[in-house]
């Protein structure tokens, strides 16, 4: 009956025989072009340059195309400059003509090239789906340049005609432009983030407008942007802990310029309260002077944020002893006479001692003064147009784990115990543990934003602060967030986060298939594609865990932690042919990357290699489009039965 009800429906779109078997034929044709290339990227942190450098250049894959197309004709520093411009066309345009080059001859020679390779990376879709990447304004002369015409006798004549006139009406720079994109665009047909898009870095708005244009992508939220997700949510712990880390690295600006959230509440306050107080255990870890905000000031708005936040977490891991954050509530542990706070069996004298906000007698209440500017803070969050757009985009292509073409993505972990089970987290009053653990969560994340009952987006927002930073969270996996004992003990003991046990037992094939099987992907070619843990290349650590089974793609963009890893990190290009790891090289600046031509990209690591190219038979969409077909059969079949008629003329 549901079936009948289902053919009749489909009836409406291919009322014939003929319709239902052209439509049979073109997706039978898709199905049998090579699959797409997917891109992954992680941990990017607010770098932007690097990131959209990376973007551009497809970890590698349009330099692989490059190499294709002209390996024995052009040498290496020839193929370095198609990619430049490829990347870069723009500056490199403005490059080429200050340097006094024969500009006529080289567009020529320049289109040729970029024909060639358009057509080579627009061999693997559809016309139709080449057609919808063309720049409006030249789609039809593309078009003409990058299909096969057997038809025509004499085709360089042909080419060379509409090369000519393209030359003579002056629009040879914005056409190689705009095939320069085209080529970056059909390189990578779909992108993966793997978290953590926001923090450290300078500008992860600007990422986020880049993400927002891109023709094809899904993220994998990270710790730090469930963090913003909870800022924008009014979450205030989220809130205080998102300028902190702004101040922290130096990046009001992102605020007050990338979000336009204004500072002035927290300037007044950090005046007015820490006037005297020089914060030095607040430092700026990458300074910059601001014309309105100095860093004196800049310290003690860190300071006064800080204990800000120290009070909120303390009440809420109070209120939430199911959330296992007992060990952040810190300052009713504190000896206010000798100021030392007792952690574990342990008295540690506080690095700073001046709080002049911290009643003893009740530690985590807010000062008028301190409610008051939290309350402004909030409600510039909540009403910020930009980081509501951008948050919104995070919740309709995001979430907190992927199953695609057979691979699992996610940020951080699975939570395990020691012995390899899965670790059981209670989630307001019931545990949870595996696929179930990531599903209730990401329902409450949705809860946060959409729910209509109080106490369920409420529960929804402490999630979203839950998420970024307690142990039972699979986006942070460690034991705890020792940002307290960081910033006000010595003993560096105490700054210990122990990671979850789940990054040891990588070591072990069984834990990614164990994991693997409760998301319904079992086999050998399922993969585990991990972000969140940089890898420590400088010590011999390889990104390859689990006998090949999982991936930690840190992508390493973050410049801060450079000096630890000892590279800039890794991303991942799945094609037709394979997996492969794409190591990089710390990224300098957009600048250099023109000038020097660097890729960036210092070599490919294979993980896997198809004996038999894939196809799009062989994805999730293909298995989509496989099902089309047969049911298109079907209905073929209940024509020729005369179960449904034809219909229409
Ligand atoms: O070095 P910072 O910016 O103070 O941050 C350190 C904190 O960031 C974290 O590493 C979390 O960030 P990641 O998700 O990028 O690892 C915490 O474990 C740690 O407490
Ligand atoms: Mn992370």
């Amino acid at each position: 009956m549901e079936q009948n009800k289902y053919l009749e429906y489909l009836a409406e779109l291919y009322p014939t025989i003929e319709k239902a078997s052209t439509e049979i034929i073109n997706l039978q044709s898709i199905i049998n072009l090579p699959k797409g290339t997917e891109h992954f990227l992680s941990d990017i942190h607010g770098e932007y340059e690097a990131f959209s450098h990376v973007l551009k250049n497809g970890s590698g894959a349009v330099r692989k195309k490059i190499d294709d197309v002209f390996g024995h004709t052009l040498g290496t520093a020839e193929k370095r400059s198609v990619a430049t411009l490829i990347y870069y066309p723009r500056e490199k345009l403005e490059q080429l003509r200050q340097s006094g080059e024969d500009m006529q001859n080289w567009y020529r020679v320049t289109l040729y090239r970029l024909i060639e390779l358009c057509r080579v990376v627009s061999s693997k879709y559809t016309r139709s789906k080449v057609r919808k990447a063309l720049p409006q304004d030249y789609a039809y002369v593309i078009e003409e340049l990058i299909t096969e015409k057997p038809e025509l006798s004499d085709k360089e004549a042909y080419y060379e005609a509409i090369i000519q006139t393209i030359l003579d009406i002056g629009r040879a720079e914005p056409f190689i432009i705009a095939m320069a994109e085209l080529i970056q665009r059909l390189v990578v047909d779909h992108l993966h983030i793997i978290g953590d898009i926001f923090d450290r870095g300078p500008q992860p708005h600007r990422i986020m407008d880049c993400l927002m244009d891109y023709h094809s992508l899904d993220i994998q939220w990270g710790n730090h942007d469930v963090l913003w997700m909870g800022a924008a949510a009014g979450q205030q712990a989220c809130i205080a802990t998102v300028i902190r880390l702004c101040l922290r690295y130096g990046n009001l600006d992102i605020l007050e310029d990338g979000y336009g959230i204004n500072m002035l509440p927290l300037v007044t306050f950090a005046l007015e309260t820490y006037g005297d107080d020089d914060a030095a255990r607040f430092a700026i870890k990458t300074p910059e002077e601001k014309a309105d905000i100095s860093l004196a000031l800049q310290q003690r708005m860190h300071k006064a944020i800080s204990v800000i936040q120290f009070k909120i977490e303390g009440k809420l891991a109070m209120e939430n002893p199911e959330f296992g954050m007992d060990g952040r509530r810190l300052l009713e542990r504190i000896d206010y006479d000798t100021m030392q706070v007792k952690i574990g069996q342990k008295q540690y004298a506080l690095l700073d001692t001046i709080f002049p906000t911290i009643d003893p007698s009740d530690p985590y209440a807010l000062t008028e003064k301190e409610q008051n500017v939290m309350e402004r803070l909030t409600r510039a969050f909540k009403n910020c147009e930009k980081l509501q757009k951008h948050v919104k985009f995070l919740l309709k292509q995001g979430s907190l784990y992927k199953v695609y073409n057979g691979n699992l993505l996610y940020h951080g972990c699975m939570p395990m115990n020691g012995d390899g089970t899965l670790m059981e987290v209670p989630v307001y009053g019931t545990y949870y543990q595996g696929k179930e653990l990531y599903d209730v969560l990401e329902q409450y994340v949705r809860k946060a934003f959409f729910s209509m009952e109080d106490q369920e987006k409420e529960r929804g927002k402490h999630i979203l602060w839950f998420l970024w930073s307690a142990p039972g969270s699979p986006l942070y996996g460690r034991s705890q967030m020792a940002t307290f004992e960081r910033y006000l003990i010595e003993d560096k003991e105490t700054h210990r986060e122990v990671k979850n046990a789940y990054y040891t037992l990588l070591e072990r094939k069984e834990t990614a298939e164990l994991i693997l099987k409760e998301f319904g992907l079992e086999g050998d070619s399922p993969r585990i594609i991990n972000g969140h843990v940089p890898i420590h290349q400088k010590e011999g650590e390889s990104p390859v865990k689990c006998e090949g089974k999982v991936l930690i793609i840190d992508g390493g963009f973050s410049r801060p932690y450079h000096r630890e890893t000892g590279i800039a990190g890794y991303t991942l290009i799945y094609n037709s042919y394979g997996m492969s790891l794409a190591a990089h090289e710390p990224f300098e600046t957009t600048e250099i990357a023109i000038q020097e031509e660097t890729d960036i990209v210092s070599h490919q690591i294979a993980v896997s290699y198809n004996q038999k190219r894939k196809t799009v038979g062989d994805t999730d969409n293909g298995k989509q489009l496989l099902k089309k077909i047969a049911e298109l059969k079907e209905l073929i079949g209940a024509y020729r039965s005369g179960t449904i008629k034809e219909r229409g003329n």
